[in-house]
């Protein structure tokens, strides 16, 4: 299976509306909640695709439940270490042209609640033939954790892809992970220098074995041990554009667990963001889209 980490889990809210008045009353449209963070969004996406996956982090208190219930009823199978702390709500105010982000810091996590999270991830290491690191890390946890968790991984010839920003993006390539996904904001925040190529190659210099760069509507940057490669889309897809990177990570992480030629493997994951961007909520994506997409990418 692949396994995904999401060690800062979310109950995902969106509210949609015709328009937010900032300093007035809203009625919102249409409400979703469902459980989110960036790895069970990466989850979500290569379950649809047919892929064995595996949710494991960190889940407590009632949101906590509440996260671990949908995931049931999503039928995704899930090993979330339970931790003392409340798990965390995030919320998408989704507008037809904006979509606008609070993501709440999450728990504190003690280090003896990490060292439990550490004996299952060794143990769920075991059956996995990928690991996904996805999103921000909850209070209390070392910005070194997701190269610490690639490490351990490439030790057991686990192949790791880090989605992380801020500390733990620039320390990431420490665990030599086979991928690191940055956007191109999180890259120039790790990598403040030069243009989006030269970031990510100072990523790959530095331990990464690709570096993978998503630029939203304008497609996706590989910079690889096979060369250079830019995902060009045909068209800008509308709608929520949250998730599209997880849908792109999952996309990634099927070419660890299925090798070919690189610039395959970005034009399939190029088009699973664009098809994340039509779908309504995080971690869905629109079969449709992709499949009319798909062939438009062009690579070069
Ligand atoms: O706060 P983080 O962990 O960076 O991001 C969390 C989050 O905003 O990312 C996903 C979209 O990528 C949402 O489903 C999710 O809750």
């Amino acid at each position: 299976m692949i396994l995904t980490v999401t060690l800062n889990a979310a109950l995902d809210v969106t509210y949609e509306t015709p328009q937010v008045s900032w300093d007035g009353v809203n009625r919102v449209a249409a409400v979703h909640r469902r459980a989110g963070g960036k790895g069970v969004n990466v989850a979500r996406v290569l379950a649809a695709l047919g892929q064995d996956v595996l949710v494991t982090g960190l889940a407590g208190g009632p949101t906590g439940r509440a996260v671990e219930r949908d995931l049931d009823s999503a039928g995704l199978a899930h090993a979330l270490v339970p931790v003392a702390g409340e798990t965390r709500t995030t919320l998408v105010v989704a507008e037809p042209a904006a979509h606008t982000l609070f993501n709440e810091p999450g728990p504190t996590v003690g280090e003896d609640e990490f060292a439990d999270f550490l004996r299952t991830y060794e143990a769920l290491l075991r059956e996995a033939r990928a690991v996904v690191l996805s999103g921000s890390l909850p209070r209390g946890l070392p910005a070194t954790t997701y190269a610490t968790l690639a490490a351990f991984a490439r030790d057991r010839g686990v192949p790791a892809i880090v989605d992380a920003d801020g500390e733990p993006l620039r320390h990431a390539p420490d665990g030599r992970p086979a991928i690191i996904k940055p956007n191109a904001e999180e890259l120039a925040r790790a990598v403040p220098h030069g243009s989006p190529e030269e970031g990510a190659e100072a990523l790959r210099d530095r331990g990464a074995g690709a570096v993978i760069v998503s630029l939203g509507a304008s497609g996706a940057l590989a910079v690889t041990a096979d060369g250079t490669f830019r995902a060009r889309m045909p068209y800008a897809v509308d709608g929520n554009p949250t998730g599209a990177g997880d849908a792109l990570v999952a996309g990634l992480a099927l070419g660890l667990v299925a090798p070919g030629p690189w610039p395959e493997l970005l034009r399939r994951a190029a088009a699973l963001g664009a098809a994340a961007v039509a779908a309504p909520v995080a971690g869905a994506f629109d079969p449709g889209v992709y499949e009319a997409v798909h062939p438009l990418i062009e690579i070069v």
